[in-house]
């Protein structure tokens, strides 16, 4: 596989830069056409209820990533400006420390079953008697997951208190493999759900997963160049901006929507539930009882910024939409992620680096410089230029420092 290191990428036209990603990713020529797609409304019509199109966003390519020594081209699908740049910028800060370094827990997903009526006393002794059949019933609705050695590995029994009083609660521990696991997770529920109502006498209601996957977490870590950062003045203020969002719950929602930048848009472009990684990631930066950082800094002794990033992931390389979105299939090759795993170590990382760039740039020129210079073509077509007068606005803006609708009308108007 050859280097993620593409420098100036970003300055390419878009043949030459497909021609590097394919060759890069080994696409065939018939995907590399996927690219000029999406999918069709036929294929729309049957992923959601009164299809009327399809909604195209921007796919881009993040160079520069190494993920426990092997480099990938990180697709990214986002319609922010800037994040696809500083993903690339932060990965080159860390690509020279050896990149990043990642690792995923079995994937573990839990699968709920609220039973209503129970007698409380006798209900756990019921559960444990019962526990094989759970499994083995569970364990049925997946051959697949049944021949790899995976799916329910254990039942256990909890109680909750609530408003109308003590609530039982049997957790179903599933290993779903490749899978995000929501719909294997929730057919096996709804399948044990008899089982467990004979055997606590109670009903059983809710019958569903739960995305609060707290024993399937994806962590990376990676030493970031200190004078790439900007040096020992830039780094320290960057520590304190860390320091900041862990103990301030504005200042944190901030700082971990940065690097949902990441995480979310490797998440979209690889056809990920989104909704279910950010549920579980900010729940998870409150897990101490109080909202604070997802990552953690911490200034080496070269003067380097190392970062780590723990959170929950359930993404998946076979089932959901990755089974019916060509490009997001597209996307997990280009990944070259062989497991659901894998594609999450570069999740993480993604998640990492843009948190990287956003206190560099926070803590030395500010984040509209960049960003704007990179939004300015967005406001000067909103402006209403048209698509030859873009960039000559945009770059007009960009020097006067004043990336504005008002300047971009007035540049449009003449003098
Ligand atoms: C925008 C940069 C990267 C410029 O940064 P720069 O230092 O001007 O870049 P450079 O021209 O020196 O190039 C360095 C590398 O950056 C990349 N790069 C540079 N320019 C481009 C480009 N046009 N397109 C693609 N890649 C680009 C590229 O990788 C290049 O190296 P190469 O690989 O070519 O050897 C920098 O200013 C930056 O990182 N800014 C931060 C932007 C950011 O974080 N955006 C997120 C949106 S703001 C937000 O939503 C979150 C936030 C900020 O609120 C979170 C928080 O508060 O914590
Ligand atoms: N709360 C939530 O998050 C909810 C989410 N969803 C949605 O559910 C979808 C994800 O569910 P998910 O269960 O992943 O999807 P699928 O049911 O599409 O995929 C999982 C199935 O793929 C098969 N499979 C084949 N190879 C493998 C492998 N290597 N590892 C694991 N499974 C394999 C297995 O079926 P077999 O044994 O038959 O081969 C397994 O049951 C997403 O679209 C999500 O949006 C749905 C409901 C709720």
């Amino acid at each position: 596989m050859s280097s993620s290191a593409i420098p100036d990428f970003f300055k390419k036209d878009r043949a030459e830069r497909i021609r590097l990603v394919k060759e890069h990713a080994g696409l065939t020529e018939e995907e590399a056409r996927l690219l000029d797609g999406g999918i069709s409304f036929a294929e729309a019509d049957r992923m959601v209820e009164n299809a009327i199109g399809t909604f195209a966003l921007p796919l881009g390519i993040a160079t520069n990533f190494a993920v426990n020594g092997r480099d990938v081209l990180v697709p990214m699908v986002i319609e922010e400006p800037s994040v696809v740049a500083a993903a690339s910028r932060a990965a080159k800060a860390a690509r020279i420390h050896g990149g990043f370094t990642a690792k995923a827990t079995d994937p573990l997903v839990p699968g709920q079953i609220q039973v209503l009526g129970a007698d409380m006393g006798r209900a756990a002794e019921g559960i444990r008697a019962a526990s094989r059949e759970i499994l083995d019933t569970a364990n049925a609705c997946s051959s697949t997951l049944s021949k790899m050695g995976r799916g329910a590995r254990e039942v256990t029994t909890r109680e909750v208190g609530t408003d109308t009083g003590p609530m039982l609660l049997i957790e179903l521990l599933v290993d779903v493999g490749d899978a995000m696991g929501a719909n294997v997770v929730n057919s096996m529920c709804e399948a044990v759900a008899p089982v467990i109502e004979r055997a606590t006498g109670g009903e059983a209601v809710l019958r569903i997963l739960s995305n609060y996957t707290t024993q399937r977490l994806a962590r990376a870590s990676a030493v970031f160049d200190g004078s790439m950062a900007g040096g020992p003045g830039i780094v320290g203020k960057m520590i304190s901006a860390y320091q900041l969002a862990r103990y301030d719950v504005y200042r944190a929602v901030t700082h971990n929507k940065g690097v949902m930048n990441g995480c979310i848009a490797v998440s979209g472009a690889t056809g990920q539930d989104s909704r279910a990684i950010e549920a579980a990631a900010h729940a998870y930066a409150a897990r101490s009882g109080r909202y604070t950082s997802l990552t953690e800094w911490s200034q080496d002794s070269q003067g380097n910024l190392v970062g780590s990033l723990e959170m929950p992931l359930s993404v998946g390389t076979v089932g959901g939409v990755t089974a019916v979105h060509p490009l997001a299939r597209l996307c997990i090759k280009m990944t070259g992620a062989s497991s659901a795993g894998e594609l999450a170590c570069v999740i993480v990382s993604a998640g990492l680096a843009q948190n990287f760039a956003a206190l560099r740039a926070l803590s030395a020129e500010g984040i509209q410089k960049g960003h704007m210079r990179l939004h300015a073509r967005n406001v000067a077509a909103a402006a209403g230029a048209t698509p030859d007068q873009i960039d000559g606005i945009a770059a007009k803006m960009a020097e006067e420092g004043d990336i504005s609708p008002r300047r971009a009308r007035e540049l449009l108007d003449g003098p």
